[in-house]
């Protein structure tokens, strides 16, 4: 486990809307979030849609007050936080939130000014590559120059913890890498990152830890090898993983009958070079019979690989319904 100090805790957050009065009743949105995010790490929040990811969000940026549980953001509940508090926290919204008639030049030196130490601006915008429409005006700018612009906005006042909400949505592969290359930037910085989005890719790329949410409770958290090394139901059994062979000659199907798993062809045919997959390897044990059965048959493989498990493969796990 990290040893980085916690820059934000989520404790038995809890959040319903509604009122029992009413005829619709109350409904709970989030039922008991515990989340920890700490400095120079990179915490991933993903989920299906309606999960609850944004109302944490909210939560944890005290835009909204838990109905029970405690919010510690750099120390303090943000719900009743004042200014001082704000100045230190980066904040990119998923639809931007920006002054659509003010050019992003005005805008990021006039935020600048709010803060006591701000980013450099020069650097942010060669960072984010802003350069070529710093004097357009935002409304005229595309979905993904919008999204540079937000998160320059949320960086530029140098805050020790930044909450960006779908950073990537939208962005070409070169923009998306500016803002990887920026993220790892702030992470070697020891700047908390708070993330959320529905690229999983993305996620097990840049996560030191996730936390995947589905219906308002953390089911899944953990690194992202602790994730993919995890069985789906049992969090003490290591989870079976597919093994891959090639085969360098045709195997009959008196040999085949002998193997002691069940095989799966993944080629086309059974012909020399053929691959095969044996999907639930779960121990080391299992590798030697499996070793067994190919010096039965005098079968040495061309070439072996595990397939490994990924975030994603995860996630349909736990987010089935
Ligand atoms: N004020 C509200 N009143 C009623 N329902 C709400 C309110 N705010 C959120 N919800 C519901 O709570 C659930 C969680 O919403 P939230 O926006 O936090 O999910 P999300 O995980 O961010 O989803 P997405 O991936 O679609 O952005 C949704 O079903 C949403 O409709």
């Amino acid at each position: 486990m990290s040893s980085s100090a916690a820059c934000l805790r989520l404790a038995g957050v809890r959040y319903a809307v509604g009122a029992a009065s009413s005829a619709r009743g109350v409904t709970e949105i989030l039922s008991g979030v515990d989340l920890t995010a700490r400095r120079g790490e990179v915490t991933v929040i993903i989920g299906p849609n309606g999960a609850g990811k944004t109302t944490t969000l909210s939560c944890a940026q005290g835009l909204l007050r838990p109905s029970a549980g405690t919010v510690h953001l750099l120390g303090e509940d943000p719900f009743r936080a004042g200014a001082g508090l704000r100045a230190r926290v980066g904040v990119m919204l998923q639809d931007g939130g920006l002054p659509q008639s003010v050019k992003p030049r005005t805008l990021l030196t006039h935020v600048a000014k709010l803060h006591q130490d701000p980013w450099p601006l020069d650097n942010l915008i060669e960072r984010l590559d802003l350069s070529r429409f710093l004097s357009t005006s935002i409304r005229r700018l595309s979905g993904g120059q919008k999204q540079r612009v937000a998160l320059a906005a949320a960086l530029i006042g140098s805050p020790e913890l930044v909450f960006l909400d779908e950073p990537s949505a939208g962005l070409d592969p070169q923009s998306r890498q500016l803002v990887f290359d920026l993220i790892g930037h702030l992470r070697s910085q020891g700047i908390g990152i708070v993330l959320t989005t529905h690229l999983l890719e993305e996620a097990q790329h840049l996560a030191d830890s996730v936390y995947i949410l589905k219906d308002g409770v953390v089911v899944r958290h953990g690194t992202v090898s602790e994730l993919t090394g995890i069985g789906a139901d049992d969090h003490d059994r290591p989870a079976s993983r597919r093994l891959s062979f090639a085969s360098p000659r045709i195997m009959t199907s008196g040999e085949l009958d002998e193997a002691p798993f069940t095989l799966e062809l993944d080629s086309d045919s059974n012909r020399a070079g053929a691959r095969w997959g044996v999907p639930a390897i779960a121990s080391p044990a299992d590798l030697a019979s499996l070793a067994a059965w190919w010096e039965r048959i005098g079968l040495f493989p061309a070439e072996i690989s595990f397939e490994a498990r990924t975030l994603e493969d995860v996630f349909w796990e736990v987010s089935a319904p």
